[in-house]
């Protein structure tokens, strides 16, 4: 939205259906500190070019703390509370990371233009094996881009420990465009409690629908919610979305990552730089596998937290609080002792059960190819398309989801000057050129799906379109 009131779009709003910005950029208060439920790290830095991201919070001087993950390997423990001794640990690491960069290189030469992340290994069976799953699980995980791209922004990444949260470096983007100097919302362009739940578009324009009953005309629309939501039912679409977009919608996997925060009355965890992190090893994957204390950005804070994904996120968000806390604490108990004192509070995010959420990230399937990117960023119409799930690159993260709200933003505007040139030149601009498609459009309620599709496919009729002024600029030059 920024970028478009830059260059000239005065006459928008943002319709968010919680009661905050931020979406999946989110601080809580936990135990008088400010945890993030939501993104924690700004990822991708010390490359070859700088990560916009970082650059941002170095310049709102956003308070970060360099986080060295690698050193979990060296912090194993097993049922019995024994470490894995460090040199089968760092050797099934590389290993690990040699197999899966292996796997990677042969997928990647295979299908040229594809995204990937490791299978998951069968069950591991000896301790070497039991080492090596967590790994793969912590690429599956964590790593959703291809390695290919790590080259460029760099591989480190850095901790938010800000007490205003990663969510300042939105309310500092924001302030010019949306706030007062007092952090009131400025005018009407932002409107909170707004839940979109249709979207109808035609030629002439698009209107939004919320679930309060309010209803927008615009020309054209972004929509940025999560792929999570686009999948569910939240949002419905007249006409409905063609079937190549529904179909790469679909074809996305949505990750599921759930931090869970504990708050102790004192500290019984092994401290030191290089004991951020630390794993439990048990024979059912992702079962509190994760551990990371937070002495290093909250000294004295006394907090753990402990990182679980998938099936164990959504088992753990439908159970009690309590019973979370039972098994955690049991967990403790294995790697340090029976003295492990009770955690005297607990915090459990619910992204799954969020309706504007619906998982943590996007999460691109091994097979998938270029044209699922294409196609899940692709315009409908005057809908267009934003979020890190369009990231080609670094879907998954948040410089993913900044510079995808960017670039739709810049194809927007492109779209708009062509609208506007087609029409100096007198020439069939998008309004006018799809005039043959409103009468298509006035008998859609009588026509199948697959003809409904067909016309509402705005997208490709524009191509197609293209492609027939292209052609005709041939004869012409031709006949010339
Ligand atoms: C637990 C967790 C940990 C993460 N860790 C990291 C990390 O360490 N580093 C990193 O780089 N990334 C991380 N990520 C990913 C990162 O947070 C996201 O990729 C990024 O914030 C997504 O931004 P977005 O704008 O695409 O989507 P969102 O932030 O989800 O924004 C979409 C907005 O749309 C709103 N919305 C949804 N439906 C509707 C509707 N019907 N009507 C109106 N509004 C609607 C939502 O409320 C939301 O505000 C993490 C994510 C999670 C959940």
């Amino acid at each position: 939205a920024k970028v478009l009131a830059e260059n000239g779009v005065d006459d928008l709003v943002i319709l968010e259906a919680s009661d905050r910005i931020g979406g999946r950029i989110r601080k809580e208060d936990f135990g008088g500190l400010p945890v993030e439920i939501g993104a924690g790290w700004v990822a991708g830095v010390g490359g070859k070019v700088s990560n916009p991201v970082w650059e941002l919070a170095n310049k709102s001087g956003l308070r970060t703390c360099f986080s060295d993950y690698s050193n979990a390997r060296y912090n194993i423990y097993d049922q019995s509370g024994n470490i894995f001794p460090s040199g089968l640990a760092a050797d099934s690491y590389n290993k690990a990371v040699n197999s899966a960069i292996q796997e990677l290189k042969n997928q990647e030469a295979k299908l040229h233009g594809t995204s990937t992340i490791s299978e998951p290994p069968s069950s591991p069976e000896t301790p070497i094996e039991l080492a090596i799953d967590f790994v793969l699980h912590d690429f599956e995980m964590a790593e959703v881009e291809p390695i290919s791209t790590y080259t460029e922004y760099g591989d480190q990444e850095f901790l938010v420990a800000d007490e205003r949260g990663y969510e300042f470096l939105l309310y500092k983007m924001a302030e010019t465009f949306l706030f007062t100097s007092e952090g009131k919302i400025a005018d009407s362009r932002l409107q909170l409690n707004k839940v979109v739940r249709e979207i109808q578009y035609s030629r002439n324009g698009v209107t939004v629908k919320t679930e309060d009953g309010c209803v927008y005309q615009a020309n054209y629309v972004i929509l940025s919610a999560s792929v999570g939501v686009l999948q569910s039912d939240l949002i419905s679409f007249r006409p409905p979305l063609p079937k190549w977009k529904t179909e790469a919608i679909m074809k996305c996997e949505v990750m599921v990552y759930t931090k869970i925060f504990l708050k102790f009355p004192y500290k019984f965890w092994p401290c030191g730089p290089d004991k951020e992190f630390f794993l439990y090893a048990h024979e059912r994957r992702g079962y509190y596998t994760f551990w990371q204390h937070m002495e290093n950005a909250y000294p004295g804070s006394n907090i753990l937290v402990v990182t679980l994904t998938n099936e164990e996120s959504k088992r753990v968000e439908s159970q009690t609080d309590e019973e979370t806390m039972k098994e955690a604490m049991a967990v403790l108990r294995d790697m340090f002792g029976p003295d492990v004192p009770e955690a005297t509070q607990i915090l459990i995010p619910r992204w799954w059960n969020n309706r504007f959420q619906r998982g943590s990230y996007s999460n691109y399937p091994i097979l998938s190819s270029r044209q699922d990117f294409v196609d899940i960023k692709a315009s409908v119409g005057r809908v267009f398309f934003t979020g890190e799930h369009t990231s080609e690159r670094f879907s998954g993260y948040v410089h993913g989801g900044y510079l995808s709200g960017i670039e739709t933003s810049e194809s927007l505007l492109e779209e708009m000057r062509r609208v506007d040139d087609d029409k100096e030149k007198g020439g069939k601009s998008m309004e006018s050129q799809t005039f043959l498609l409103e009468p298509l459009l006035a008998l859609t309620e009588s026509l199948t799906l697959t003809q409904k599709e067909a016309v509402s496919d705005l997208h490709k009729w524009d191509m197609a379109r293209q492609l027939f002024l292209n052609g005709k600029l041939v004869v012409q030059e031709a006949i010339k």
